[in-house]
């Protein structure tokens, strides 16, 4: 099911933020829609995607109590403990305004602000994420963002799973509206009456959310692409196959288009994994859509050293990287690009997906290269301060006015000028 391939077949597999022509002119067909119709197209959207038919796309406060109350305390304690580490880890993540003052009395600086009103994407679909939630809202409130939105499209019954909303009362979510999709999206960038709209869209999902959120960047801001889950693993012979697969099959399970790659200096464990993952895979109650990501997505392959490993992690720039190595630590020096790093045989991945405390929502298809995980950066935004006295002002005036004659604006040389001739310094 898991295929042992060589290294160029395991290139091939490697997917890609590129969209279709299809996929692309079915989610503008959307984002239209929305723009033009607002809660209209949001209710049949949700009718042809979500098999519902909604009167109303709201989450009343009454829901929300309900579900506090409806989910096992045993859950409950879990995304309080969660909830706790993730503000913990964002808390340090923090930046402040700040000033430098020169010797002439100039003063330079930078201020901070929160974003004022944010939407977050909740995927439903198959899956129930409340951990997802946790990981979206907590790093808006550590930043003082005012007012965060939540979308997530709603099960077939009308509802949002208890445990979504749990989260979001435990996170701070403000409002709750059931829309998923790219008409969520849509709707989030250009309001309707059920939407306000927002700064900025952050959270993942699939295909469709991930490319409308690429369609409204520039309406609205939004984080990067995290879309289907991936994982790579580096091992060496000391590993324990056991882990590895069940590591390999944790991130295979979100999904059909999820991925899952080990890169290893052993033979001997490179067929042992091959054989647990068929082992484990079959106890699995998301079993079959796990088997269908790895034979798409999943390989294995031997490479010849761990330098080797970690040159062909870093070409795969992946979501989530494990090192189950004899030194972690050492081979940390090599990786460049990866969403998240997780060292030694007990750091498994879905420690960091709940309770560790750094973000899970991370840059996926390859954009761990140019993208960092979801933080409280992304709901801080910065303005820059500039405040001049005379001395400085005759001090890098005519700087100034030498280099906007040479971009040829003269308005802006003027502008120093009539300056520095009421101080009676020569223009020029
Ligand atoms: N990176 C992360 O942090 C993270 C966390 C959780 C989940 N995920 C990923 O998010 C994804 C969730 O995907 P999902 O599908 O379960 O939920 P989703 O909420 O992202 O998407 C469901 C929505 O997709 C839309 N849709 C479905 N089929 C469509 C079609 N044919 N045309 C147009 N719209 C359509 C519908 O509106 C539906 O409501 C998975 O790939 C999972 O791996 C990532
Ligand atoms: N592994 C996902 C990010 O790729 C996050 C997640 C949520 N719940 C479980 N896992
Ligand atoms: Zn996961």
């Amino acid at each position: 099911m898991i295929e042992i391939v060589g290294r160029e077949a395991l290139l091939r597999k490697r997917k890609t933020a590129e969209f279709s022509d299809e996929e692309v002119a079915t989610v503008r067909k959307i984002i239209t829609r929305v723009k033009e119709e607002g809660d209209q197209a949001l209710v049949a959207f949700t009718k042809q995607f979500d098999g519902v038919k909604l009167d109303s796309l709201h989450v009343e406060e009454a829901e929300l109590a309900e579900a506090v109350q409806a989910v096992e305390p045993k859950l409950m304690t879990a995304l309080r403990h969660a909830a706790e580490r993730i503000r913990r880890f964002h808390e340090k993540q923090l930046t402040a305004s700040w000033i430098m003052e020169e010797a002439d009395g100039t003063i330079l600086g930078q201020r901070v602000h929160p974003l004022e009103r944010v939407g977050v994407y909740v995927p439903g679909g198959r899956a129930v994420y409340p951990s997802t939630v946790l990981m979206n809202v907590i790093p808006a409130v550590v930043a003082g963002v005012k007012e965060v939105v939540m979308v997530t499209p709603p099960q077939p019954d009308g509802s949002i799973p208890a445990a979504t909303l749990a989260a979001a009362t435990v996170a701070g979510v403000n409002r709750v509206v059931k829309v998923g999709g790219a008409q969520a999206v849509a709707a989030l960038a250009y309001g309707t009456a059920s939407v306000p709209k927002v700064d900025k869209i952050v959270g993942p999902g699939n295909r469709f959310v991930a490319l409308a959120k690429q369609l409204v960047f520039g309406e609205v801001d939004i984080d990067s692409v995290a879309g289907p889950s991936e994982i790579v693993v580096i091992a060496d012979e000391t590993a324990d196959p056991v882990f590895v697969a069940a590591d390999l099959l944790s991130q295979a399970e979100h999904g059909e288009d999820s991925s899952a790659i080990l890169i290893t200096t052993s033979a001997d464990l490179a067929a042992n994994v091959q054989t647990e993952v068929v082992r484990q895979c079959k106890r699995l109650v998301r079993g079959r859509i796990a088997q269908t990501a790895l034979e798409r997505y999943g390989a294995i392959t031997v490479v010849g050293d761990l330098q080797e490993a970690a040159e062909l992690s870093n070409q795969l720039a992946p979501e989530h990287l494990e090192l189950m190595v004899a030194d972690p630590w050492g081979l940390l020096g090599r990786i460049r690009h990866a969403g998240a790093v997780f060292l030694g045989p007990y750091s498994t991945e879905p420690l960091g997906d709940y309770v560790a405390g750094p973000n899970h929502v991370l840059p996926t298809a390859g954009t761990a290269r140019f993208f960092s995980p979801l933080g409280v950066d992304h709901f801080l935004k910065k303005s820059s301060l500039l405040c001049y006295g005379k001395e400085a002002l005759l001090r890098d005036g005519p700087q100034a006015m030498a280099l906007a004659e040479a971009e040829g604006l003269g308005a802006h040389a003027a502008a120093i000028r009539v300056r520095l001739e009421r101080e009676g310094a020569k223009g020029r």
